[in-house]
């Protein structure tokens, strides 16, 4: 079963180029994925039409079952529970603890006070930031805040998870412990979808690759056709 399809999707900002150009794949449940290109391939917004930061000029992304055009309304902020997002700049709130950061979609969602605690003391521990749940996020490390936003990503159990550049400021133990992070969802029934341009990082996972080339899909690499 598929939890996201592109079928021919093209993106235009304003008046100017295709930022996406007649774009198709599907994701199936379960999958960890990588969307690699240059800078301005694309590939931040393929990750923001799929969690509704933008719509699409012309073509339809699936989500499931679901047309995401015909998602309006309070019905966006419904799609936003199944839809993980991991920034590169974290966007975490400065002035609020690290655990009210990471409770902040539960507390969205209505969750009972007693839940929301359990189980961001738990989402805090697998991300290895149990001891500094009462942190202000300007008293972390670069990838500790970055830990906080994949924390905050995954709290809900999201469908799909899509992170844009989440390594982007890391040094490479970082990024491979993020990576091992991300790589341990998927069991958990949650798919992954990390855009990257790094591709010595890329290579190094061995998963699928869409790569992107001036908003067009150029190749799609099945992981054991990934060149060593
Ligand atoms: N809000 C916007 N308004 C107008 N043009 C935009 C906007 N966002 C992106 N673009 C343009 O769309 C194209 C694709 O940009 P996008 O950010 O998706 O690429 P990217 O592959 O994520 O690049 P990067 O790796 O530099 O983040 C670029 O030409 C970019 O200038």
């Amino acid at each position: 079963m598929s939890v996201l399809r592109f079928d021919n999707v093209s993106k235009r900002y304003g008046s100017g180029h295709d930022a996406l150009n007649d774009v198709s794949f599907s994701v199936a449940s379960g999958e960890m994925l990588f969307v690699t290109g240059h800078s301005g391939a694309g590939k931040s917004t393929m990750l923001r039409l799929i969690h509704l930061a933008e719509r699409p000029s012309r073509g339809a992304v699936l989500f499931g079952e679901k047309n995401l055009l015909k998602v309006r309304g309070s019905r966006v902020a419904m799609h936003r529970r199944d839809v993980g997002v991991v920034f590169q700049d974290h966007r975490l709130l400065t002035d609020r603890s690290v655990a009210d950061n990471v409770a902040l979609p539960l507390i969205l969602r209505g969750l009972r006070r007693g839940e929301i605690g359990k189980r961001v003391r738990s989402v805090l521990d697998k991300v290895g930031l149990g001891a500094r749940a009462n942190a202000l996020p300007s008293q972390l490390s670069a990838g500790e805040q970055q830990r906080v936003g994949i924390a905050r990503a995954i709290v809900g159990e999201p469908r799909l998870l899509v992170a844009d550049e989440p390594t982007g400021n890391l040094d490479p133990t970082l990024s491979a412990e993020i990576m091992a992070l991300f790589e341990s969802l998927p069991e958990r029934g949650t798919s992954v979808m990390v855009a990257s341009h790094d591709l010595a990082l890329v290579k190094r996972m061995k998963k699928r690759v869409l790569v992107l080339n001036q908003g067009r899909l150029v190749d799609d690499i099945a992981p054991e056709d990934l060149a060593l």
